[in-house]
């Protein structure tokens, strides 16, 4: 497949001199979707920052094949990133003006932002949203609505940090299904490992600052040791496929594990 985006050997250190990033590798393909899971502090946000070229790094982030030249790169239009707290994405007084927002910096005549803004509020089932106030939002719907504006933007890659946290289980369960839907490239930073198993092209297992193991779904979350060794643990539902004796890494188990769900 297609390389989008490269990372190489990207290191990171916070102003006040904590070392996020140790040397991170990676390339995601076009179309796939990445799922970035790892303990507290690994690293995981940081990397979705660096890879959205708003982190001055060391090393080099590459998209389409050329670097990406920092936060004045326009470029970077086409990296959006849903960052964990939806109240960061959302500060206008209706819900139409937040999504409108990106298009209309990008300097797209209204009529192409008006088309965006409802094409992306209905893809994020927000439809008849528009004249809300996003502070009268539950937290289900801020986190809709937070990314629809990022997808009105027109995004050719989606950095997506923690989309199910503080989600009930059926908020969870859409937004999955929405990750599933949208056939842009995404790489998906979460704790939630049914996510990385519902949703992954490939799981990327990240510990201490570098990305030290991908692999298919099966292959990272059905692995106790390799988890166990990187700061994890198995999963309660792999547990769980095991105890009803679904066990293996087999198409069958990844079926029981989607009833599970
Ligand atoms: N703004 C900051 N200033 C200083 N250190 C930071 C800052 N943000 C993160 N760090 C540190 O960088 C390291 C990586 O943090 P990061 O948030 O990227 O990890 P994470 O894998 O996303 O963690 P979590 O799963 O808890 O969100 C941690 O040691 C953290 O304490």
């Amino acid at each position: 497949m297609k390389e989008i985006l490269r990372a190489q050997n990207l290191r990171y250190r916070y102003p006040d001199g904590r070392e996020a990033l140790r040397g991170v590798d990676l390339s995601v393909a076009e179309g796939e979707r990445l799922v970035l899971i790892g303990p507290n502090g690994a690293g995981k946000s940081t990397l979705l920052l660096a890879l959205a070229g708003l982190l001055e790094v060391e090393g080099e982030v590459l998209y389409r094949g050329e670097p990406l030249r920092g936060l004045r790169d326009p470029r970077r239009l086409e990296l959006g990133i849903l960052f964990q707290d939806p109240d960061d994405q959302l500060f206008c007084l209706t819900v139409y003006e937040d999504v409108a927002f990106g298009p209309r910096q990008m300097g797209l005549p209204e009529e192409e932002v008006r088309r965006r803004v409802t094409e992306a509020l209905a893809r994020v089932g927000l439809s008849g949203f528009e004249e809300r106030s996003p502070h009268h939002l539950s937290f289900g719907e801020r986190r809709r609505a937070a990314l629809a504006t990022v997808l009105s933007m027109g995004p050719r890659v989606l950095l997506l940090d923690e989309p199910t946290s503080n989600l009930d289980p059926r908020a969870r369960k859409e937004l999955m299904t929405l990750l599933g839907q949208i056939p842009t490239t995404q790489v998906i930073a979460t704790h939630d490992l049914e996510l990385a198993y519902w949703v992954a092209h490939r799981v990327g297992l990240v510990f201490r600052g570098r990305v030290v193991h991908l692999g298919s779904p099966e292959e990272v979350l059905f692995d106790e040791e390799l988890l166990v060794r990187n700061g994890l643990e198995l999963p309660l539902f792999v547990s769980s496929l095991r105890g009803k004796d679904h066990g293996g890494k087999n198409k069958d188990s990844r079926l029981s594990a989607r009833d599970f769900l």
